[in-house]
Parts: C-alpha cells; structure tokens; sequence
C-alpha cells in the first residue's frame, strides 16, 4: 500500500458494485454487503480504496468491488481482467526469470525430478508450460532422452529460449511454441506436463489455471503431471521483529508517545499479507498443518474460485501469538510405479527459496500457552473481477485448557479420580 499521505484524487467518483459482504474491522473501514452500489472516491493503494455507501465513507478493500458499467447492467470492465499486457510484460524481461533461476532449491528440485526419471522419460512427450528460459526443458533433452519437448511461453522471452536451445544443441528434441497455454496448438497429446506455477500462498496469480487448461487439453490418458500435487501449510507463530518494527515503534520514538498512529499502523501494515517473510522454526508455536491439499489430476478450474482448508492447532510451544504463516510444497511422483517421490518444499524446515514465507498478522497479538488450541477455517478467494488476485480469511479461534474442562464439567462427564 502507498503512503497513507496520498492525497485523494478529484476525479469524479467511479461507480462500483461490491462483489462479496464486508464487515469493517477498523474505525476508518466502510462495511457493505454483495450487491451495493459505491462510489470509490480515491485510490491510495492498490489494496484499499477510499468509497462512500449512502452518503457515509471509509475505507473498503478494493479486491471485493467490481467495475459497474455505464450503461445500465452493461457490466463491461474495460480493463483486462488477466491483465495480461502486464504480467506476460514483466515475464518478457529477465528480472523475474534470474529471481527464479537464481532460487537452487527450486531449480534443483526440478532438474532432480529428471534425473530421477530419466530412464522413464525416454521417448516421452513432454510438455513445458510456461517455460521461461526454458530451463526445465533443457534438463528434459540434456539429462534424459525424450522423444519431444513442447516448451510453451506466451512473453517475448520465448525468442530468447529458442536461442538458448540452439545453443545448448537441443534443437532436435525441444520445440519453443509461444503462445498462451490455453490457446497453443500442439501436434500431439503429451506424456507429461511440467509446470512451474507456484506463486504465494501456491495459487497467487493462478497461473496454476493455465496448468489445468493445458491438462485438459493435452495430457493423455495415463500421462502425468508434474507437480502431482500440491499442499498450503499454516501454522501459529509469533512475529516479534515485524511487530515490533511495526507497531511498538509508536509506542516511544524519540522519547515521544506516538500511540494514537497505532490504530492506523494496524490498518495499513496487519491487514494485509506480508509476502517473502521469514520465519525461524523456533517462531511456529504449534506444528505446521497442511490445510489445503491439491490433487493436479482431478483438481477442476471452477474448484479454484474458493478453497478452504480447516486447521485444528495444539499449542506446542507458549508464547506471544501474532499471526499465522502460510507456505506451499509440491510433490512430483515418480514415474515408475513405486519409484520415489520428489519433493519441492518452500517452508522454513527447507532449503529456503525465493518464496520464502507468508505472513498473516493478527489485529492484536494473544498470548498462548501449551494446551491451548489454536482451531478455524482459511479461505481462499479468488477476486471474480482481477482474476490473478485472491482474498485470503482466516477465521479461528482459541480454546483454553480452562475451556475445555468448562466444557468437561457442562457435559456433566464422571469426573476422574486422580
Ligand atoms: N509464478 C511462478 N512460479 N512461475 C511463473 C512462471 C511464469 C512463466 O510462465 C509464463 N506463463 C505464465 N502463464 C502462461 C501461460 N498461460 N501460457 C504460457 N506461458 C505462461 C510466463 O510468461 C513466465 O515466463
């Protein structure tokens, strides 16, 4: 989000319908329900736009609005809803594509997944889809002996990966197609279909919907997909650093009792992800949970609107409870019957990983002591209207050693000797 100081613009209103119900969590937070009709007065960020809902403002979170259109029910946004131009833009320059092959664990875990089919892979068919630099691909032709591969990449980067596979002599094996995934024609069906699509929290630009197009349209019957699967773990954890950066700073800088900036700093820092965080194993207060499991063969393009997970944490560790921190692992099955498992772990018992971790900070910290359970839902919504964005609601709560013999003794259970 920007600075709080943006000014509002003085652009006439822009007409919105809210997409979903909000409930205001912050005084200066504007609460509405699916179907309102707003006018969004201002822009700061992003994330959170300044609107009015029958004559009273505040602030509403811009992914639960979509455009109305001019004319009456005309709901046309003229934007792209992909907003492909963009995102295939900054896939055609290499900033992002050395951020990924500078990430080892990544792109080792991709090549080990090769050469630990290698044998399996000859005369297949493969598929790359999005194949950037095409890396994955020249593992494919140069660590195994396949008969085709497919290497698919909508940006402009795909005029550069035909030159990298000429110049590493695997022109005869892997054939740079650029298009979008959904839209390529193939001359075949393939064998496998590997993919790295993974973003944060695992689904974050959902990329992984281009994956299953590809699927539906090119995997044969029997063939595989790499990742297999794929799990979003979350655990309770303590955040002491990014609190105390964020909020205990007003408490006294400089000598001075900056408090009353705290509430804000709560609505402009905790009520949204922190991506590329970093948690210490010693920062989880219970075991981490894998909350949302993804089967790739039979997972469906309409099943990725809402995904919800369910978590039932016992405390393990006391301590101050700050938030939740999420991260993803994908699995590659072998492809041998009984052959091993390759796994791609992005959490903080692994290799790190230019992911690193996502933290989700509470309004206000607990305290937690072991014994307590920390239970709730996640859910994760895609946004109908910018279709590579998504919410994520975390609904938990706390159950105490205290509530649960509160709850021992209203079920009237025999009490124990001891
Ligand atoms: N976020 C992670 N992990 N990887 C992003 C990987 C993105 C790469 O895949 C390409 N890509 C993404 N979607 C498609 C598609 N539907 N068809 C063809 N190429 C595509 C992008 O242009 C990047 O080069």
């Amino acid at each position: 989000m920007e600075t709080e100081k943006t000014e509002k613009e003085d652009a006439a209103p822009q007409p919105y319908v809210a997409s979903y119900n909000f409930i205001a969590s912050g005084g200066d937070q504007l609460s509405f329900s699916s179907g309102d009709a707003l006018l969004v007065h201002a822009k700061p960020s992003s994330v959170w736009w300044w609107a009015e809902l029958r004559g009273v403002t505040g602030y509403v979170p811009a992914s639960y609005l979509c455009q109305s259109g001019d004319a009456e029910g005309d709901d046309i946004s003229t934007e792209d809803p992909w907003q492909d131009e963009e995102y295939f833009g900054s896939y055609g320059t290499l900033r992002l594509h050395l951020e990924m092959l500078s990430d080892k664990s990544r792109t080792e875990t991709y090549r080990r997944a090769v050469v630990s089919n290698s044998v399996s892979l000859t005369n297949k068919v493969v598929m790359d889809l999005g194949c950037g630099t095409g890396v994955i691909s020249l593992f494919c032709a140069q660590l195994a002996r396949p008969s085709l591969v497919y290497a698919v990449e909508a940006s402009s980067m795909a005029e550069y990966t035909r030159q990298l596979v000429k110049q590493n002599g695997c022109e005869e094996v892997v054939t740079v197609l650029q298009g979008r995934g959904e839209e390529v024609e193939l001359p075949e069906k393939v064998d496998l279909l590997v993919s790295e699509w993974m973003g944060n929290c695992l689904v974050f630009e959902f990329m992984v919907e281009s994956v299953l197009s590809a699927r539906d349209r090119w995997l044969r019957e029997g063939g595989v997909m790499w990742p297999s699967s794929a799990v979003l773990v979350l655990v309770p954890c303590q955040a002491h650093d990014y609190f105390a950066e964020k909020m205990a700073f007003w408490e006294c800088p400089y000598g001075l009792d900056f408090t009353p900036l705290q509430p804000l700093a709560q609505q402009e820092f905790f009520t949204k992800p922190k991506f590329s965080h970093v948690i210490e194993p010693s920062d989880c207060l219970a075991d981490p949970c894998d909350v949302i499991c993804l089967n790739m063969y039979t997972l469906q393009i309409k099943d990725l609107e809402e995904i919800t997970g369910q978590f039932h944490f016992p405390v393990e560790t006391s301590g101050t409870f700050h938030g939740f921190t999420a991260w993803f692992a994908v699995y590659f099955e072998s492809l041998e019957v009984g052959g091993a498992t390759v796994e791609l772990n992005t959490g903080p018992h692994s290799e790190p990983t230019h992911w690193k971790q996502t933290l989700f900070m509470l309004d206000k910290p607990v305290s937690l002591n072991v014994g307590d359970c920390v239970t709730g839902i996640i859910v994760l919504r895609r946004n109908p209207v910018w279709r590579r964005h998504m919410s994520v609601t975390l609904d938990w709560n706390i159950i105490s050693d205290a509530d649960k013999c509160q709850a021992k003794r209203d079920k009237d259970l025999p009490d124990v000797e001891v």
